[in-house]
């Protein structure tokens, strides 16, 4: 399990370790690690450090400490360095340690600085860390922006500065990093989007925090996490032991997206299947899913809320191409009284956006909306949701009472006094029609296999984002991606549970 934690958490959990180490030890280690990793993408680029040139952006808190310690390493192995600073005043020691060590530091002149960032092979991003607040003010905005232009690596010291490190909001010009080295934990900031994406890959340098760390802000599963966490059957399995899944999907005008639920649900391992709606999608997914047991729902029956005549299931899956008609109400009413777990996706949202007290029923429920649908859940325009997504995440799930998997660019899962869980597999292939659809199955496949909400929401955006790897890659060993359609992600499925 990956872990991560909020400024303040770290920030405790720093002062509490340092309180028990001579001064200067944490920076040190910091700026070691830092300088390690800067060493080894120079000898990358150039086969050695000697002769290179790194820019250092200096801020005037202990993030360009690092930055200039780290510097001062560089330039003592031969890199020209060269250090913007950015504030009113430098980190004295850092500052120092550079020069003792050959490196050139200046003011910021915006000129000079375009000129040193421009010809450096690596930027060193040392204005703000954990301790940024707002967006970035002059002249670091500025040097943001120039670092965008540089054509060298941009190394980010802790977190990519304009990125907050809480909360991945970005609120202005950022810096958008090839490799943030981050120290003592992960910061939320650098797994949730947008800072997610400016983060590039991201390098833990163990400073000796972790015996000072509370619990998570946020957590992220590892490919090693789903595999313990996934129900595989036993050899005294039986298809009803392994969880019978219930969709309640489509409708005559879609039938594409009951279809794609199924196959999720299929192939993410169910022990049975029991597929319930109109007539139209139930030929559709017979055609498809010969292995999904169908019935035609009456319309009548479902207004007297009865399910009875579709068969006993775990959990259901309720909503994708439903329709928002008074039949897909009925429907969902049906669904949402029974006592299993639900999942309640597309559509399905739609309803229960206008009618609240659906959601207000013993067995637990699964929401699974996109920053539009969570939008009207909310009542919080869409941008909104997209700029804070953990933050609106936390809030559906708190409001609502219910667990929350928000979709989009970092898929989040929130669940009132647990940490946010957030999705790192997936590619932006997936931004395409009907592939939440397959979520939806996969989720209610786990769903009806045992797992909690908040496990079977994690492991199936785990196994959803690695099968759409998979399938944008041609296969496992593929080198590069390419265009995906939503069932390419349900049929690698089996692959991504096999390459766990
Ligand atoms: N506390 C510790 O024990 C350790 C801290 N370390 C480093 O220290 C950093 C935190 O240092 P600080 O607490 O000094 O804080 P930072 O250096 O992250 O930021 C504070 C500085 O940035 C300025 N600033 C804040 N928001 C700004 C904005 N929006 N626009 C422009 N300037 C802004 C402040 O005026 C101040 O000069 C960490 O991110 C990490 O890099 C590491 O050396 C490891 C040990
Ligand atoms: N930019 C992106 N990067 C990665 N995954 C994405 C991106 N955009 C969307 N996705 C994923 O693609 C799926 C789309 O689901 P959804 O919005 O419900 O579409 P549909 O209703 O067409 O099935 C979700 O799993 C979502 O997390
Ligand atoms: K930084």
């Amino acid at each position: 399990m990956r872990t991560a934690y909020t400024s303040d958490q770290i920030r405790a959990a720093e002062l509490a370790l340092m309180a028990t180490l001579p001064e200067g030890t944490l920076m040190g280690r910091a700026a070691a690690g830092l300088a390690v990793t800067c060493a080894g993408l120079l000898t990358g680029l150039h086969g050695r450090v000697y002769g290179s040139r790194v820019a250092v952006l200096a801020g005037g808190g202990d993030n360009g400490g690092d930055a200039l310690y780290a510097g001062a390493r560089l330039a003592r192995r031969g890199a020209r360095v060269e250090a913007v600073l950015a504030g009113s005043r430098a980190h004295e020691g850092g500052l120092a340690a550079l020069r003792a060590a050959g490196g050139r530091a200046a003011a910021f002149d915006e000129a000079r600085a375009r000129e040193t960032i421009g010809r450096a092979d690596l930027v060193l991003d040392g204005l703000v860390g954990i301790g940024g607040g707002g967006a970035l003010r002059e002249p670091y905005a500025t040097l943001a922006g120039l670092a965008g232009e540089t054509p060298g690596l941009v190394v980010a010291v802790d977190v990519p500065s304009g990125v907050d490190a809480s909360t991945g909001r970005v609120e202005g010009p950022a810096v958008r990093a090839h490799v943030t080295v981050t120290f003592g934990a992960y910061k939320t900031g650098l797994l949730v989007d947008p800072g997610a994406e400016r983060a590039g890959a991201v390098e833990l340098v163990d400073i000796g925090l972790g015996p000072h760390l509370p619990d998570p802000d946020a957590a992220a599963l590892t490919d090693e996490d789903v595999a313990d966490l996934l129900p595989r059957p036993g050899a005294e399995s039986d298809k009803y032991r392994r969880g019978v899944v219930g969709i309640a999907a489509g409708s005559d005008r879609y039938t594409g997206a009951a279809v794609l639920s199924v196959g999720g649900a299929v192939r993410a391992g169910a022990g049975m299947v029991r597929f319930a709606s109109a007539e139209e999608p139930v030929r559709h997914v017979r055609a498809r899913w010969p292995e999904a047991v169908t019935t035609v729902l009456d319309p009548s029956l479902v207004l007297k809320s009865s399910l009875d005549e579709v068969g006993r299931v775990q959990a259901w899956v309720l909503g994708p191409g439903l329709g928002t008609g008074p039949d897909a109400h009925a429907v969902a009413r049906a669904v949402l009284a029974t006592d299993v777990p639900v999942i309640v996706d597309a559509d399905g949202l739609s309803i229960v956006a206008r009618d609240r007290a659906l959601l207000r029923r013993a067995a637990p429920t699964l929401v699974t909306p996109h920053a539009g649908e969570l939008s009207r859940l909310l009542d919080v325009p869409r941008e909104r949701i997209e700029a804070r997504r953990l933050e609106h995440t936390r809030r559906a799930a708190a409001e609502l009472g219910v667990t929350v998997l928000l979709k989009g660019s970092t898929t989040v899962i929130a669940e009132e006094h647990r940490p946010a869980r957030v999705n790192t597999t997936g590619t932006p292939w997936l931004a395409t029609g009907g592939t939440g659809d397959v979520l939806s199955g996969i989720a209610g496949a786990l769903l009806a296999g045992g797992l909690t909400c908040y496990d079977a929401a994690s492991c199936a955006a785990h196994l959803h984002g690695l099968a759409a790897r998979i399938a944008a890659r041609g296969g496992a060993g593929g080198r590069s991606e390419a265009p995906i359609a939503a069932l390419d992600v349900a049929q690698a499925l089996p692959e991504a549970v096999r390459a766990l």
